[in-house]
């Protein structure tokens, strides 16, 4: 019988300056262990408030930027530098300020945008070349997946009630009708967000204590992000600051690399 998923681990920090800081080192240490074990580093992003949350990585000295291959845990399917993107978000938020190579941040092809079966199919190309070649397992696993929470407990482009919870066997789906604007976007599936070697939640402010409630403490009613349970021997962390938590009662664990 394959293991149970590991119990996700709570850091929380007094402030979202402290939060940035943790998750810079964490970060980092994800990048060292990946580059020291196969030379490169994937990690998928996601959009909303995280590429901003990401900017003491800017300064650094540890990261090795063009080790990096990124991807988008979620992406709005419109142009690269539409003010919706968030690919434009990482671009103005960390890429611009950073040397990381062009080739190295894979993008959707917003050219497929009439066609979003096309453009999924495409982007999940893109995954394919730089995981088939060289895990043999039918799932890629990405080094870092970084994820957000919506208030009603979706994260990436996956929410509630959605029939692209239940999708088993696609890398990278499409959704045409998000409840959050804009309604066309593409999304990493559960399969592929399942398993990575690590994942972290990051969520800051009081506006999230009530949804970090439910994800948390109330498993059981299965909102988007508390379906984020990793593969063994994958792990989840969540990255919070204390008014985040301030309604949550799942044991907090003390910072440590
Ligand atoms: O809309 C996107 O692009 C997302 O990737 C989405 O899943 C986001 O991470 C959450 O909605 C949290 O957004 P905030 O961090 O802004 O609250």
């Amino acid at each position: 019988m394959p293991a149970p998923p590991s119990t996700p681990i709570l850091f929380s920090f007094p402030s979202s300056a402290e939060l940035c800081d943790a998750l810079a080192e964490f970060v980092v240490k994800a990048q060292r262990e990946a580059i020291e074990k196969k030379g490169r580093f994937s990690v998928a992003i996601s959009g909303g408030s995280l590429p901003k949350q990401l900017n003491a990585l800017i300064s650094h000295p540890g990261v090795k930027w063009d080790k990096w291959q990124v991807f988008y845990a979620d992406e709005r399917v419109v142009p690269l530098d539409h003010p919706d993107s968030n690919h434009k978000l990482c671009t103005d938020e960390l890429f611009s300020k950073v040397p990381i190579p062009k080739k190295n941040i894979h993008t959707i092809d917003p050219t497929l945008a009439d066609d979003l079966e096309e453009l999924s199919d495409a982007y999940e190309k893109e995954l394919i070349h730089e995981f088939a070649q060289k895990d043999s397992a039918r799932f890629p696993i990405f080094d870092l997946i970084l994820l957000g929470v919506g208030p009603d407990g979706h994260t990436a482009s996956l929410f509630p009630g959605h029939s692209l919870l239940t999708e088993e066997d696609r890398w990278v789906a499409y959704i045409e009708d998000s409840p959050k604007p804009p309604p066309k976007r593409v999304t990493l599936t559960y399969p592929v967000i399942n398993h990575a070697a690590r994942l972290a939640f990051v969520a800051s402010g009081v506006g999230k204590a009530d949804t970090l409630h439910s994800v948390l403490d109330e498993p059981e009613r299965g909102l988007p992000a508390s379906r984020v349970r990793p593969v063994y021997p994958g792990q989840l962390y969540w990255f919070v600051d204390e008014p985040a938590v301030s309604k949550v009662e799942f044991p907090r664990t003390p910072f440590k690399l």
